[in-house]
C-alpha cells in the first residue's frame, strides 16, 4: 500500500517516519516549500520537528497534484484548515486516513464530517492515540487507535503502519476516535492552568477525573462508544496530554494559569494547540447536545480573557451532587 502524508508539522513528519520502509517509500507533502527542501536535502523537519533525522524512505513535495498515485493518505492539516486542504486535493476517491485532533469552528463539524462533505466518495479511518510526535519520530514505543467502519481496510491500515514500535490497535468506532482526541486537547488546557497557578496534583488529578466524565458525557451524546473513550484515544491522549509541558495544550493553559492573555501566548505561534480553537466549538455542540461540560466553559472563559480566581471560584464553588457521569 503506497502511503502519502498530506502535513508536514511535527505529527505529519513523525507519521512519515512510521510509515517509510525502504522498500515502500512515503511521499509528504509540505505547505512550506523551505520544509519539503530540508526534508529532501538534509532529511530533518528543522521548522516543525528539529533535531530528529529522518529515513531516506521519506520524500516531501509541495505539490498536491503527485499525491494522486498513493493507495492511501493520511491527512495531518490542522483541524481549522483541513477543510481548505482537502478541498486541493486532487484525491477525493483514496482511502482518508485522518489524524488532526480537532473539531471545526463554524458549525462544529467533526472530521470524519469535514471530509465526507469535501471527499464524499473516499474511505474514512481515524488515527489517533497518546502520541507526542518527537517520541513517536524517534522510534519509542506508541500505542494507537485506528478506527474505520470497513474492517478490511482497517485490516489492510493497521498491517501497513505496524511495527514492533508503533501498534495499532483497530476499532470500527471513527466517532469515538475522534471526539476522544478533540476532547482531550480541551481538558489539557484546564489541566496546565492548574499547573500554572499551583493548584497541586490532587486538583490535577480530579481534572482529568472529572475532564474524562465531560468527555464521556458528550461523546456517548454524539454516538461514540464509552469503550473507545476509555481507550487509547480517549482516556489514554487525556492523561498524555495533562501530564507534560511537551503538550502545546497544557503549556498554554500553564501561561494562563500565571496570568498571561491567551493572545499573548498564542500570537506569532506556528505550531497549534488545537484546544484553543476546539473549546468555543466544543461548548457550543455541548449545549445543543445538552450535555453540561463546566471544566470546557472554564476553559472557553480563560480563553475570552476572565482571571483564573473567578472562574476556579466558580467551578469550586458548584452545587455538590454524586459522583457518576
Ligand atoms: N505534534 C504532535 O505531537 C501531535 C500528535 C498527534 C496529533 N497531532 C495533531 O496533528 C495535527 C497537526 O499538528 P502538528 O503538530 O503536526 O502541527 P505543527 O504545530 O507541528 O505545525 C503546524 C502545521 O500547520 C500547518 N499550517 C499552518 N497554517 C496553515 C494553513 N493556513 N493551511 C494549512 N496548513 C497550515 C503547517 O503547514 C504545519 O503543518 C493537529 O490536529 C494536532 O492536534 C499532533
Ligand atoms: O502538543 P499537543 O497538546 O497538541 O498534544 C500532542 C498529541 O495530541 C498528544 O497525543
Amino acid at each position: 500500500m503506497k502511503l502519502g502524508v498530506i502535513g508536514a508539522g511535527a505529527w505529519g513528519t513523525a507519521l512519515a517516519q512510521v510509515a517509510a520502509r525502504d522498500d515502500d517509500p512515503v511521499l509528504l507533502w509540505a505547505r512550506e516549500q523551505e520544509v519539503a527542501d530540508a526534508i529532501n536535502r538534509q532529511h530533518q523537519n528543522p521548522i516543525f520537528l528539529p533535531g530528529i533525522p529522518l529515513s531516506n524512505a521519506v520524500s516531501a513535495t509541495s505539490s498536491m497534484e503527485v499525491l494522486g498515485s498513493c493507495d492511501a493518505l493520511l491527512v495531518v492539516a490542522p483541524a481549522q484548515h483541513l477543510r481548505h486542504v482537502l478541498s486541493n486535493a486532487p484525491v477525493c476517491e483514496i482511502p482518508l486516513v485522518l489524524c488532526a485532533k480537532g473539531i471545526e469552528a463554524g458549525g462544529g463539524r467533526l472530521m470524519s464530517e469535514v471530509a465526507r462533505e469535501v471527499c464524499p466518495d473516499a474511505p474514512i479511518a481515524v488515527l489517533s492515540g497518546p502520541t507526542f510526535a518527537h517520541e513517536v519520530a524517534k522510534g519509542l514505543p506508541t500505542a494507537v487507535t485506528l478506527a474505520c467502519e470497513d474492517q478490511g481496510l482497517r485490516d489492510r491500515l493497521v498491517m501497513r503502519l505496524a511495527s514492533p514500535a508503533f501498534r495499532p490497535y483497530g476499532s470500527a468506532d471513527v466517532i469515538g476516535a475522534e471526539i476522544g482526541g478533540a476532547v482531550k486537547n480541551v481538558l489539557a488546557i484546564a489541566c496546565g492552568v492548574v499547573d500554572g497557578a499551583g493548584f497541586g496534583q490532587n486538583a490535577r488529578a480530579a481534572m482529568i477525573a472529572r475532564g474524562f466524565a465531560e468527555m464521556t458525557r458528550f461523546g456517548v451524546a454524539r454516538g461514540a462508544s464509552p469503550e473507545t473513550l476509555a481507550g487509547l484515544s480517549g482516556l489514554g491522549d487525556l492523561v498524555l496530554t495533562c501530564s507534560s509541558t511537551s503538550s502545546r495544550n497544557f503549556s498554554l493553559g500553564v501561561g494562563l494559569g500565571q496570568g498571561k492573555s491567551a493572545r499573548e501566548l498564542l500570537e506569532d505561534r506556528r505550531t497549534v494547540a488545537e484546544g484553543a480553537a476546539t473549546a468555543p466549538v466544543l461548548r457550543e455542540a455541548a449545549l445543543e447536545a445538552g450535555v453540561d461540560m463546566p471544566i470546557t466553559r472554564a476553559v472557553c472563559a480563560l480563553l475570552e480573557g476572565a482571571g483564573v480566581e473567578p472562574v476556579v471560584d466558580a467551578l469550586l464553588n458548584r452545587p455538590l451532587r454524586d459522583e457518576g457521569l
